[in-house]
């Protein structure tokens, strides 16, 4: 009636034009009022329960019932985090006390206080297992049941995995949408709604997220492949008045540039209440709870881990059956252990559901033992390749038959998921990443025990050798030890802890019937702990002889933590004279005793930088570090990894100077520092943040600190941080503010623009303005390229023959490289043209020629400085240590030039990329150049190498 009253008014005196205007927006509304309401049905009905690894036959659990508050905190960047996922969880457990931002799952959306604009795209990381996918799915779920954020009018749940087998389609967004949410096919314009996209899962993403290159996009109803619509709707091309939020493993989240992401939070799963929540909702059966819960506390290790919810769901699992088959009997105590209990109760689970039998006690049939070879085989390859998610052609290759696939996620229901994409493509993946570690660990334990072949090796080198003497467990150990201490980012830690786990005889009687033959003995074990002791001696971080001692603990040995320990109590402890596998034991059994991380006095164990440098970890995990005894003057950290842990901690400590150049700070630390400025106990006065990754956006946060009126600062290096103009207008703007004391500003070595520096310089005349001095000294410094210069037509190749010269003692015995003749000690440039994998750098003669190749690299030892190029991006590196500067977009075979600054009296190397004759900074070394310096190449590998001078 009232459309139909409106209609008639209408009628009366309104242009035609007008009514048909009407119409179409009255229909339209009522058609997406009831898209609407179709949408909700479709996704409530789809997310209302949670497969708890139960891909298929299991029993849905209802996602309220189930659902804990999972902690989550607002900051930190996109970038990638190299720690491996295991440290980053032990580390990120403890820190819940602090005061940190933190976000509750349904105000990530909401209009943050004082911004006027709301966020558009939020990025949300953590480890696996942490519990991204049911935040999201709990999201969808209040949305579709009108409990929250109804503001959205549109909410489209995606996840990368059902849009990677959508990777040779083309799509336009509108009918991207419509084939996913078929509901929503009466509606094709999302421009005046308010749309909210998720994207579950980047860490799974197979598509090519090629942000520089892919092609522009603005129509909503284009069709091109997903990729393209993917970079484009994050860049905001497509449909910019959408929200997004994408949802990743922290390894995974740099594939999204940081200018796209407007807020970064992150899930650090249950806090210790959630966790005990967890088990009462988990076990009704009060006194069962209650009796895990006092289990789990009494295991730090166990209770550690129950911060990520699937450990939780691993845990109630094992210990509700060993509950009910061992009464009074041990729990499982560390993690192996508890991984072993896992699987023994996942074949009984088999045994009762699928074969009939009953249930007591694992019987390995060999259709199980086969099983579970195979899928130790594919764990094993596919982490060694760093791979989550497997196709069917990755199944094959593990010898697993495709028909049977489905078979064996059936029954391993709780180890093994199938995952159906659109189009029924099938993918897999284990339900949790440790559990792939463990099962590969299983792997190369069978494989040994039965063959004599170490699958670490790659190389079956026993297979004749071991007709004469039997092949050695020990090799194993060791050769896995070494092999988990060289992967750069930690991806075999855990895999480790539970190879080691499982040389144990009372591991090995658990897993009886399976493993056959027991392998190793006490003697092969005290070898390895022997081992893995020298190796805590030798120059490790924190992180890996941290790791190291997990291994130790798996191994029950925890003799060097006990002798910190008397020394500790009997007040006998030293600091002075610590041997480095006794500082290492020393962080471990702090960072693992409770008590000692509520406050931590750095004063009891010394005052000097270094030992604050070796305490570090300890300083980073404690909810509060005394350091206010801590009276240095100056504290110089340069040339040390910190990424920025601790950081503040070390601000509020140092009450003149800081020197922080070259510790791999990034955006994320300038928050910490910038709220030190504004703190106002400061004394910070100081400080050197040269030749690290700030970034304008970073560069934005120290400026909002250097307005606070708290803030003393007086002299701030920001040489080398990669800022343009947007950073220096930061700077100018907080500069001039009111209270601003800097009176020193260092930009040497960025790239300030004519404009950028402009309004810098004004601050040097405006008499209000404290600024006294301001460094850019890349006008002097930073060459333009040079116009009359020449081409050497110096080439070099690599190539795999024997090549006809003699020997002499200057030429490199292992490493494929070579030194000029003539040294520099003036200023000079040069440049080189290159492909494949290479290194420029410079070096003193004396680098080491000979010997077994590892200390004479180039940017492997102190006489040296390389900037390497790996085929895809370029980094530096200078005695062991390395910064990735700049990924490339052009292919590894692809010529491109590189240019080299040297000016030996400033003690300056530069080296830029050069691109079509201008000059793009990637690094500046700063040192004393005590001698001549020799340019030098190295070719990494038969990667096409070669360059031209
Ligand atoms: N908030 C929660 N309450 C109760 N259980 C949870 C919660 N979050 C996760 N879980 C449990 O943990 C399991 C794994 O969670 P989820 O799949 O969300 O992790 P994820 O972070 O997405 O991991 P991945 O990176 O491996 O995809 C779930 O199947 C569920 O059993």
């Amino acid at each position: 009636i009232s459309f139909k009253t409106s209609l008639q008014t209408m009628m009366v005196d309104i242009h035609p034009t007008l009514i048909i205007e009407f119409l179409i927006n009255f229909f339209s509304e009522s058609s997406a009022e009831s898209c609407q309401r179709e949408l909700k049905a479709s996704l409530k009905k789809k997310f209302q329960c949670v497969f708890e690894g139960i891909a298929k036959s299991g029993n849905p659990t209802l996602l309220e019932q189930i659902y804990t508050e999972l902690y989550i905190t607002k900051g930190g960047t996109a970038e990638v985090s190299d720690e491996h996922e295991v440290q980053q969880i032990e580390a990120t457990s403890r820190r819940p006390n602090r005061p940190e931002a933190t976000i509750r799952q349904e105000d990530i959306f909401k209009l943050p206080p004082g911004k006027q604009e709301p966020i558009r795209t939020v990025m949300t990381k953590g480890v696996a297992g942490i519990g991204k996918t049911v935040l999201t799915q709990k999201f969808t779920l209040d949305w579709a049941e009108d409990r929250s954020n109804q503001d959205i009018h549109f909410l489209f749940p995606f996840t990368f995995r059902e849009l990677n087998v959508l990777k040779e389609k083309k799509f336009s967004l509108v009918g991207l949408l419509h084939h996913f949410f078929t509901e929503t096919k009466g509606t094709c314009s999302f421009d005046e709604f308010q749309v909210l996209f998720i994207f579950d899962g980047l860490d799974e993403c197979r598509l090519p997220l090629d942000f520089h290159n892919n092609q522009i996009l603005t129509d909503v109803t284009e069709s091109t492949s997903v990729d393209v619509l993917l970079t484009n709707l994050i860049r905001g091309n497509l449909l910019p008045s959408a929200r997004l939020w994408i949802t990743t493993r922290p390894a995974a989240a740099n594939q999204i540039p940081a200018e796209c992401v407007g807020m970064v939070t992150e899930v650090r799963g249950f806090a210790d209440p959630q966790k005990e929540e967890y088990f009462r909702k988990r076990f009704r059966d009060e006194e069962q709870a209650s009796r895990i819960i006092s289990h789990i506390k009494t295991s730090r290790s166990l209770h550690i881990m129950c911060h990520i919810p699937v450990f939780c769901w691993i845990t109630a699992a094992v210990l509700e059956d060993v509950l009910k088959t061992r009464e009074g009997g041990e729990l499982p105590n560390t993690l192996t252990e508890m991984y072993i209990h896992f699987l023994v109760v996942q074949t009984k689970v088999k045994k009762v559901k699928y074969d009939e039998g009953a249930g007591t006690g694992p019987d390995w049939s060999p259709e199980s033992r086969k099983m579970i070879e195979s899928l130790g085989k594919l764990a094993f390859e596919q982490l060694q390749k760093g791979n989550l998610i497997f196709y069917e052609s990755d199944l094959t290759e593990s010898g697993i038959d495709i028909r049977d696939a489905s078979v064996y996620s059936g029954v391993f229901t709780q180890i093994f998921k199938e995952q159906r994409g659109l189009h029924q493509d099938k993918m897999f993946c284990f339900v949790h990443l440790s559990v792939q570690e463990f099962l590969a660990a299983l792997h190369v334990h069978l494989t040994f025990i039965t063959s004599g072949v170490n699958r670490l090796k790659e190389k079956p080198t026993l297979k004749f050798s071991c007709y004469f003497s039997k092949p050695k467990l020990t090799h194993l150990y060791s050769s896995a030890v070494d092999e988990a201490l060289k992967s750069p980012n930690g991806h075999l830690d855990l895999f480790l802890r539970f190879l080691l786990g499982l040389s144990l005889q009372t591991n090995q009687r658990l897993l009886h019937g399976l493993l056959g033959q027991t392998g190793s003995g006490s003697q092969t074990n005290q070898e390895t702990v022997q081992y893995i002791k020298t190796k805590i001696s030798s120059d490790l971080t924190a992180e890996r002889s941290i790791n190291l001692f997990h291994c130790l603990n798996e191994l029950n040995d925890s003799s060097l933590v006990e002798d910190i320990q008397q020394s500790m109590s009997s007040g006998r402890l030293c600091p002075d004279k610590l041997s480095p596998a006794q500082w290492s034991a020393l962080v471990f059994f702090l960072l693992s005793s409770e008590e000692h991380l509520d406050v931590f006095d750095l004063k009891k164990y010394s005052t000097s930088g270094d030992v604050l440098l070796k305490l570090l970890p300890v300083v980073r995990a404690s909810n509060k570090t005394d350091l206010h005894s801590f009276s240095l003057r100056e504290l110089d950290l340069s040339n040390n990894n910190l990424q920025g842990s601790g950081l503040q901690l070390l601000a509020h400590a140092c009450p003149g100077v800081l020197r922080l150049s070259v510790c791999s700070l990034s955006e994320s630390c300038c928050a910490a520092l910038s709220s030190v400025f504004s703190c106002p106990s400061t004394r910070l006065k100081e400080l050197d943040l040269s030749n690290n990754n700030l970034r304008d956006a970073g560069v934005k946060l120290l400026s909002a600190g250097l307005q606070s009126s708290c803030c003393r600062l007086e002299v701030l290096r920001l040489s080398g941080c990669l800022l343009t103009q947007d950073g220096c207008a930061s700077l100018a703007a907080a500069l001039s503010s009111d209270p601003s004391r800097l009176k020193e500003l260092d930009l040497s070595y960025n790239h300030p623009g004519g404009p950028g520096l402009h309004l810098l310089s004004a601050q040097l005349e405006d008499p209000r303005s404290s600024l006294e001095l301001l460094k850019e000294t890349i006008k002097h410094s930073h060459p333009t390229v040079p116009t009359g210069r020449s081409r050497l037509g110096r080439k070099v190749a690599y190539v795999e023959r024997d090549q006809p010269y003699p020997d002499h003692p200057d030429r490199f015995c292992r490493n494929h490289q070579l030194l000029c003749s003539a040294g520099i000690t003036g200023r000079c440039y040069w440049e080189v043209e290159l492909t494949g994998g290479v290194h420029t750098s410079i070096s003193y003669q004396g680098i080491a020629r000979g010997g077994d190749g590892n200390d004479g690299w180039f940017g492997g030892n102190h006489q040296s400085w390389t900037l390497f190029y790996d085929g895809s991006g370029y980094s530096v590196w200078h005695d062991k240590k390395g910064i990735s500067v700049l990924q490339s977009s052009s292919s590894s075979s692809s010529a491109h030039r590189v240019a080299v600054f040297v000016d030996c009296p400033a003690g300056t190397l530069s080296f830029f990329r050069v691109s079509s004759d201008s000059l793009i900074h990637l690094h500046t070394f700063r040192t004393t150049f005590s001698e001549p310096v020799y340019p030098g190449f190295g070719l990494w590998s038969c990667l096409c190498s070669s360059w031209w001078v």
